[in-house]
């Protein structure tokens, strides 16, 4: 993909409010389900954030809510200002959404259909835009086939491309790369990147903690319809993580010496290695009594390594401890 520097959206100097503000958001559905618990979150101008959650935790339903496609049960949104009730086409407008699901015109050319989506939102033609951000997407060869003849990634940048048409300030990317190639997948952050850099917005949902953990610049947690936890990625990953440290026996141990039995230290099931968990965030990591008491035990190491724990694993005892 080319660069998106063309698509010029500057970043409002000095503005601090915060671009989506959501507060007392709940959903139910017409089921009785509960879909989202009274969510407040604010999302910050030019930000790239991640929401993460496990299979139906209300990520869509938020965002549909967001921008316009399902209604709250009680609570607040604003967009760029606007109320997306009271307001809905000014805040709709402020709002690009590309959908976890293909949902295009098949019998349409690439051409029309960006045509006639920035049509819809009021926007008077721009030919010389769509032109660049189908160039920007790859697409430029492929404006006149149809639809239905596309690939499967090509028709994913269609709807990217949809999405842009009316030169949204916030782009919602719900899913972005689920069942994408790698090399899709890195244009896609590469470009959402260059859109952050052109001032956009970018809420993005994911299942891959790999993207956010790339991409964000704060991170979302949220589960069974609540937000459980807001932070920026860096912070969270300070904050959360914990290292490990691996031993490499110089002779296999048949087991611990009761004295030494302790949660944060594991024999590996082959007698192998030794794995001693800590927190980063204390003073005392607790590793130089340990390596005393296992010369004390007669037990030494060839190797060692330290680790850190991903973002996934953050993520997994975040979710679990929830449940
Ligand atoms: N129209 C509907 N009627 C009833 N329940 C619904 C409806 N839409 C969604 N739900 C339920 O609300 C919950 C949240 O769904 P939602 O699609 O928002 O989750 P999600 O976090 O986006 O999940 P996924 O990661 O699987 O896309 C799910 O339990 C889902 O079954």
């Amino acid at each position: 993909m080319k660069p998106l520097d063309s698509l010029e959206m500057p970043r409002p100097a000095g503005a601090s409010d915060p671009i989506i503000a959501v507060s007392g958001l709940s959903k139910t559905y017409a089921s009785g389900f509960q879909a989202l618990k009274s969510v407040d979150l604010e999302i910050r101008r030019g930000e790239i954030f991640a929401l993460l959650g496990p299979n139906g935790a209300g990520k869509t339903t938020l965002i549909s809510i967001v921008c316009g496609i399902v209604n709250p049960s009680t609570g607040k949104v604003t967009a760029d200002g606007h109320d997306i009730i009271r307001d809905y086409r000014a805040a709709r407008t402020k709002i690009g959404l590309v959908p976890q699901e293909l949902t295009t015109d098949a019998f349409e050319s690439v051409w029309a259909t960006v045509t006639f989506s920035r049509g819809l939102f009021g926007k008077p033609p721009n030919p010389v835009y769509l032109e660049r951000i189908l160039k920007d997407l790859s697409l430029w060869e492929k404006r006149d086939s149809k639809i239905m003849t596309l690939s499967g990634g090509m028709k994913r940048r269609v709807m990217i491309a949809k999405a842009l048409s009316h030169e949204p300030k916030i782009l919602f990317l719900d899913e972005p790369t689920a069942g994408v190639d790698v090399e899709l997948r890195r244009d896609m952050w590469n470009m959402v990147r260059r859109l952050r850099g052109n001032g956009v917005t970018i809420i993005l949902t994911t299942h891959y903690i790999e993207e956010a953990e790339e991409m964000a610049d704060r991170i979302g947690v949220i589960s069974k319809g609540e937000i459980i936890l807001v932070e920026d990625k860096h912070v969270l990953m300070q904050k959360l993580g914990r290292k490990q440290l691996t031993l490499h026996l110089q002779s296999p141990l048949a087991s611990l010496p009761p004295e030494l039995q302790s949660e944060s230290l594991q024999l590996s099931a082959d007698g192998t290695e030794l794995v001693y968990t800590f927190d980063t965030q204390t003073q005392e990591t607790g590793i130089a009594g340990l390596l005393r008491r296992l010369s004390e035990h007669g037990i030494d190491f060839k190797d060692l390594q330290t680790s850190e724990s991903s973002l996934e694993e953050i993520f997994v005892s975040l979710v679990r401890g929830r449940s």
